[in-house]
């Protein structure tokens, strides 16, 4: 990146990928110009359509074309549920779990806050605003299994969950040193070390340990079953989650539900030790079932827009987007608006 150029790579992906994208797009560009900034895009077209045009999934000169770009701004890759042209997990393994591992995204970040005028689905939700780090590039998201006597009555499935010292400090200490940067301090560590004892108390106890080095947060622990119920009761409990790669896929989408839904769930794969681009997308996936009708709500693909900007050292660019959007979110009455009307209006309001 240099002073006043932004090199940013694009994959919009699948189903509403593309659309919330450009909307996304088209915030980022008005809030870059207004810092006098230069957004030099890079388009690269990915995903399930791709795979069924080209076979294709991430090439590797791919990759490494990434990997010279100052960040990536991701829409949303994957077939219907139900589409049987596609192996299932095929894109989401080969293309964006791949980027996640390559690029060494270890910490990825998934705020959550119910914004003023939003429906929660909650009687009485209180006052909503956390962070969930997500463990990024372990757990039983690494592919590390198999399948004995495919297909038999015999079969036996098993997908280990690979949790290193290395791989669960950096992101405890990331967690933490975010909870020591937010005003109430405190920590949780969602895991299930009753029952998955090996990597629970790697988990526990580096907490602990790490602990020591932010005597200002305050840490507790929730089981993964628990956290689902106070997500739910007590949301408002929560000030930064630290957790495994698969609870915090599932705790954010929960979160996103209890926060006015996923149309506004905002995340960031970061490689905090910036030896690669890091990559911004909304939590949502390609929802095969609205695509192409301009019905999904880019709030979330804009939000991740702000995040990136916030993650190259724009902080009141990032905030004046935020601005915008809450001030679009308040102003919202329940009628229908389409994909780019939602857009223009966040971007009229910059
Ligand atoms: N990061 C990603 O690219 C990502 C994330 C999740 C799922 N996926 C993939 O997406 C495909 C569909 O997955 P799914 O149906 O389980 O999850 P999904 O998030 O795509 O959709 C779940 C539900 O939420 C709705 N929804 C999602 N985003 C919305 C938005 N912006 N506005 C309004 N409504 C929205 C959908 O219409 C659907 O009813 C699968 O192939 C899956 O693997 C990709
Ligand atoms: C599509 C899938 C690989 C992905 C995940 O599980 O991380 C998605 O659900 C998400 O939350 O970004
Ligand atoms: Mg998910």
């Amino acid at each position: 990146m240099s002073a006043s150029t932004i090199d940013l790579a694009v994959i919009p992906g699948d189903g509403i990928g593309p659309e919330v994208t450009a909307e996304a797009l088209k915030v980022l560009e008005k809030a870059a110009a207004a810092e006098g900034l230069v957004l030099q895009q890079t388009h690269y077209v990915l995903g399930a359509q791709h795979w069924l045009e080209t076979g294709e999934t991430l090439p590797e000169d791919t990759l490494a074309d990434l990997r010279t770009r100052d960040v990536i701004l991701f829409g949303a890759i994957g077939a219907a549920p139900g589409d049987t042209r596609i192996p299932s997990g095929l894109i989401e393994r080969e293309l964006l779990l791949k980027l996640r591992f390559s690029l060494d995204h270890f910490v990825n970040l998934r705020p959550s806050r119910l914004y003023s005028g939003v429906g929660s689905p909650l009687a009485d939700p209180g006052e909503i605003d956390f962070i969930v780090v997500r463990e990024g590039t372990e757990g039983p998201y690494v592919g590390n299994g198999g399948v004995l006597r495919a297909g038999t009555p015999h079969e036996v499935a098993t997908e280990v969950s690979l949790n290193t010292a290395h791989g669960v400090e950096r992101v405890v200490r990331d967690a933490f040193r975010r909870a020591s940067e937010r005003p109430r301090k405190k920590l949780t560590l969602v895991h299930k070390h009753n029952v998955l004892v090996f990597a629970g108390h790697l988990w526990k106890r580096t907490v602990e340990a790490v602990a020591q080095e932010f005597p200002e947060v305050t840490h507790d622990y929730l089981h993964i079953d628990a956290a689902t119920i106070f997500m739910v009761t007590d949301p408002s409990r929560f000030d930064v989650i630290v957790t495994d790669n698969l609870f915090g896929d599932i705790i954010t989408d929960l979160a996103a539900a209890v926060t006015g839904g996923i149309g506004l769930a905002a995340s960031g794969n970061i490689n905090m030790e910036r030896t690669a681009p890091s990559m911004f997308e909304p939590v949502h996936g390609s929802a095969p079932d609205i695509a192409g009708q301009q019905k999904a709500d880019p709030t979330a693909a804009i939000l991740s827009a702000a995040m990136l900007l916030e993650h190259l050292g724009f902080a009141g660019a990032a905030r004046k987007i935020e601005t915008a959007v809450v001030a679009d979110v308040e102003s919202r009455d329940g009628g229908f608006r389409s994909t780019s009307a939602i857009g223009d209006a966040i971007a009229a309001a910059l």
